[in-house]
């Protein structure tokens, strides 16, 4: 764990000295777009066309953040398109690493560390070294950094390439999905890293009661409607999923977020087998990777680097939301 100063690698925990005991995540640095014509995106610069062949994207199973891009480029038709690299789970003191992974296809393959592939696109960069990574090889840079932006991007850009026009964010529920995503973004998805990372009791507290407030809503609004916006699968869905995929797993004994499992709300475990089940999408899910990857690398946590064997899990079993209707 680390980060860049002006491209050299320091390895540092995270300061919380300065917040109060609490975790405090930091903004993205590369905010560029893909479009369909490399005309510019919201943020950034433009020139980034959808092509074929073009991007590469840096990803770790265990990431909730990264975990997102994958269920994107595998559920939009992309996986022909775009070419990944998987880091290795165990991060440790050079950050992530490339470790023996399939580097067929990847333009960086003479680099060993991802905060190598960060420097080569910015060589005087300040930043966290985080998944995913979307990178350019043809102007041999990063578009993005962000998971957000990127599942648009993978949803939107290369509908003329793959003839799948964009569906996980759509104008008339885009109010409503905005306003889902900022809840579930600070309270759960962020949530179990502030609690998880929180280094006095009163920030862990704090984060852990406004999650399971969270979760207690989630499993309400979910008791009575198939998915979380509108009649079929958004972006919100996604996003939600991939952070209750790790719950049981890893968040409630790794980051103490243990009021409740998953598995104790009827609704919102139904509903996490039912995404799961989507198909491409168990084939994004390694939980070896993502058991392997929180309980060996965040050691002021878990010293001595066990590696839980359970909760059994039957993310198979029927998900019985089918009187939910579409
Ligand atoms: N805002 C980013 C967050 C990505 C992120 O924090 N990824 C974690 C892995 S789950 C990471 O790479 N952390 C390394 C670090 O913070 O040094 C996004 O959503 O893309």
């Amino acid at each position: 764990m680390g980060l860049l100063v002006d491209g050299v690698w320091h390895d540092v925990w995270y300061d919380t000295d300065k917040s109060g005991g609490k975790f405090e995540r930091q903004a993205s640095q590369f905010r560029n777009f893909v479009t369909a014509d490399g005309a510019p995106g919201p943020t950034g610069t433009g020139g980034f066309a959808a092509e074929a062949g073009r991007y590469h994207l840096y990803v770790s199973l265990a990431c909730p953040w990264a975990h997102r891009t994958l269920i994107f480029r595998t559920l939009k038709g992309l996986e022909d398109l775009i070419g990944v690299t998987v880091v290795d789970p165990k991060m440790g003191a050079e950050g992530w690493v490339f470790g023996d992974a399939d580097r067929s296809g990847d333009p960086n393959a003479d680099l060993t560390r991802l905060y190598e592939v960060y420097v080569r696109a910015n060589p005087d960069v300040s930043s966290r070294v985080t998944v995913p990574v979307l990178w350019d090889k043809q102007t041999k840079t990063i578009v993005s950094n962000e998971s957000s932006e990127i599942i648009r991007m993978f949803d939107t850009a290369f509908a003329g390439l793959t003839g799948r026009a964009p569906e996980f964010y759509p104008e008339p529920l885009r109010a409503e999905i905005d306003a889902v995503n900022a809840r579930v973004y600070d309270t759960v998805n962020n949530g179990v890293y502030k609690a998880g990372f929180a280094t006095k009791q009163a920030a862990y507290e704090e984060a852990v009661t406004a999650l399971f407030e969270s979760l207690d809503w989630l499993e309400e609004r979910l008791s009575r409607r198939r998915w979380l916006v509108g009649d079929q699968p958004t972006e919100a869905d996604w996003r939600l999923f991939t952070t209750l995929v790790r719950f049981d797993p890893v968040y409630v004994g790794h980051f103490k977020c243990n009021l409740r499992r998953i598995a104790d709300y009827p609704a919102l475990s139904g509903y996490l087998r039912e995404l799961y089940q989507t198909p491409g999408v168990a084939g994004t899910v390694d939980l070896g990777h993502i058991k392997t990857h929180y309980y060996w690398s965040h050691t002021t946590i878990n010293p001595t680097r066990i590696i839980p064997k359970g909760p059994l899990l039957d993310l198979d079993a029927p998900h019985g939301r089918e009187h939910l209707g579409a």
